[in-house]
């Protein structure tokens, strides 16, 4: 009942006088400046009417009617329903930090059920990273995304991101409690993936016909399903990361992220911030609330590091204890985060040649080398060209909305004669440019444009001279050849910048420039 007066010392208690007259119990009550709510048991309306009546007589009292739900228990119902609508986890605690509500979506992600939780302290659940919450509660700050490994039962560790809100009652400043809105991270992760268009790659997209190809992707399909680290070898071009992608998506984790990283294109100084994360205030610049690295980043699915022979050594320590103790600890930070995520490692580069000089750890080498899968360079699966060549050709046809057209022997012969230094890659372009400058359906060997300048295999890049008299264009083309002969004479893109005196992002983008790759 809802009862509307002015606000007079001694009102209430003459209103419930009423109530004590008629001989009604009452069950709850609420009061606030010019209202009184009162929750009684269900009684005949008869004696509703007539207690309506008794407590408008009440000096200063309106107005008497009947309402179904006092307003806290509205809330409560509003709030309840918020609770089981939502996606995210939600749990209340109290000032002690014990459990007080937890929701529906909570306790799914949790697989626990609410007896298991409510008054519990939530630092039984939580362990270490109840810290978080409790500074959350003491400091009265709110801690946006936090990411916290849970042990729950006897199963591995499963993450989830937190955030932590304090409970503060408007007006006043003792802490009533915290709220956990807890996000699963294997769900943001799916999510994520979608996002980057992950897309699904299987073993039959890689487009072969020859012996030795067809016994590599035999080899890649029967070692997928497992979750043995693997080790692609091959020049720069041949398909190391479709492979990487197809193994990802057979095997028995294909919804987890597949995260690839390229160790060569990722400037010193931020490497190991990028693999590994950092704690909040780590270092000057670091981002409030600290940072997820690639290895958390792929929790649940495959890592693929590409170019590994360009990780530097000091790193290289810190990757062979990751892959052995399974746990990673942030830049700045000391607590061990447990990771379930298959590695998948690349190099165009001679890594056992590298470990005899020193240049690559003997262990991590090891450590890496389960399962090696050699691909072949493209000069060496001639018996691809013809099927490679059609596809690429049909894919640009398709692109361009132009007629399929079709490559002659005269052309494929072209093609199988040709040496291939960028492997499929280069084959790729080749088909690009022929398609857009052909000028008829049929693509015959004079139609090609192969690169003849980068098939010099073992011609000295520094004898021909520019044929442009052009000053840029002439210092272009020492410098695209100071490069090239840096990057032949040295092991790793990082020795050559250091050779050439200039930086390693620097060496990158003239590579880029320039087209060449690193093999
Ligand atoms: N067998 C194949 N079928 C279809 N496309 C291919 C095949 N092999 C390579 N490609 C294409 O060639 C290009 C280079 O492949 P990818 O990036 O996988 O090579 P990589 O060995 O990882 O190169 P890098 O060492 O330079 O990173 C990609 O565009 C890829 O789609």
């Amino acid at each position: 009942m809802e009862i509307k007066g002015v606000d007079r010392v001694g009102i209430t208690h003459e209103v419930i006088a009423c109530f004590a007259a008629n001989q009604l119990d009452i069950i709850g009550m609420e009061v606030k400046p010019h209202y009184i709510y009162v929750k009684i048991p269900a009684v005949p309306p008869s004696q509703i009417t007539t207690i309506m009546e008794m407590i408008t007589q009440v000096k200063g009292i309106e107005q008497a009617r009947m309402i179904p739900y006092l307003p806290a228990e509205e809330r409560e119902n509003r709030i309840h329903t918020i609770l089981t609508t939502v996606s995210e986890g939600i749990l209340l605690l109290d000032d002690q930090l014990r459990v007080t509500t937890i929701n529906r979506a909570a306790q799914a992600m949790l697989n626990m059920e609410p007896e298991q939780l409510l008054h519990h302290s939530i630092e039984k659940l939580w362990g270490e990273a109840a810290i978080e919450i409790q500074r959350c509660l003491h400091e009265a700050i709110e801690l946006p995304s936090v990411q916290v490994n849970l042990v729950i039962g006897q199963k591995l560790p499963i993450s989830y991101i937190c955030s932590y809100h304090p409970i503060i009652p408007e007006e006043k400043s003792e802490r009533q409690g915290v709220v956990i809105v807890l996000r699963d991270n294997k769900q943001i992760q799916e999510l994520l993936s979608t996002v980057q268009r992950n897309e699904c790659f299987t073993f039959e997209e890689i487009v072969q016909q020859s012996e030795n190809m067809r016994k590599c992707i035999e080899t890649a399909k029967r070692v997928a399903k497992s979750d043995a680290t693997v080790f692609l070898q091959g020049e720069s071009g041949t398909g190391k990361e479709l492979f990487a992608r197809a193994i990802h998506f057979e095997s028995s984790r294909p919804t987890g992220p597949f995260v690839p990283i390229n160790c060569a294109a990722i400037p010193d100084a931020l490497l190991e911030s990028e693999l590994f994360g950092y704690e909040q205030g780590a270092f000057t610049g670091a981002t409030k609330g600290g940072k997820l690295g690639l290895f958390e980043i792929a929790q649940g699915g495959t890592l693929f590091l590409d170019e590994i022979g360009d990780l530097p050594l000091h790193l290289q320590a810190k990757l062979l204890r990751v892959l052995e103790e399974r746990k990673v600890r942030r830049v700045g930070g000391s607590k061990p985060i447990p990771i379930d995520v298959r590695i998948i490692a690349a190099t165009n580069r001679n890594l056992s040649e590298m470990t005899s000089r020193g240049q690559f750890r003997e262990d991590l080498y090891y450590r890496l080398h389960v399962i090696p899968i050699m691909i072949p360079p493209l000069r060496e699966r001639k018996g691809d060209i013809p099927m490679l060549a059609q596809f690429f050709m049909n894919k640009v046809c398709r692109a361009t909305n132009q007629p399929m057209m079709q490559v002659a022997h005269s052309a494929i012969r072209a093609l199988q004669a040709h040496h291939w230094p960028g492997n499929v890659r280069e084959l790729q372009n080749v088909m690009e440019r022929t398609v857009y400058l052909c000028p008829s359906n049929e693509i015959q060997a004079q139609n090609l444009y192969l690169d003849i300048q980068q098939d010099s295999s073992g011609t000295d890049p520094l004898s021909s001279l520019p044929s442009s008299h052009l000053l840029r264009e002439q210092m272009d083309s020492y410098e695209k050849r100071l490069l090239m002969q840096a990057l032949k004479e040295h092991s790793s893109i990082r020795q050559a910048a250091t050779y050439l005196g200039i930086s390693h992002t620097a060496v990158l983008q003239k590579m880029k420039k320039y087209g060449l790759s690193y093999t």
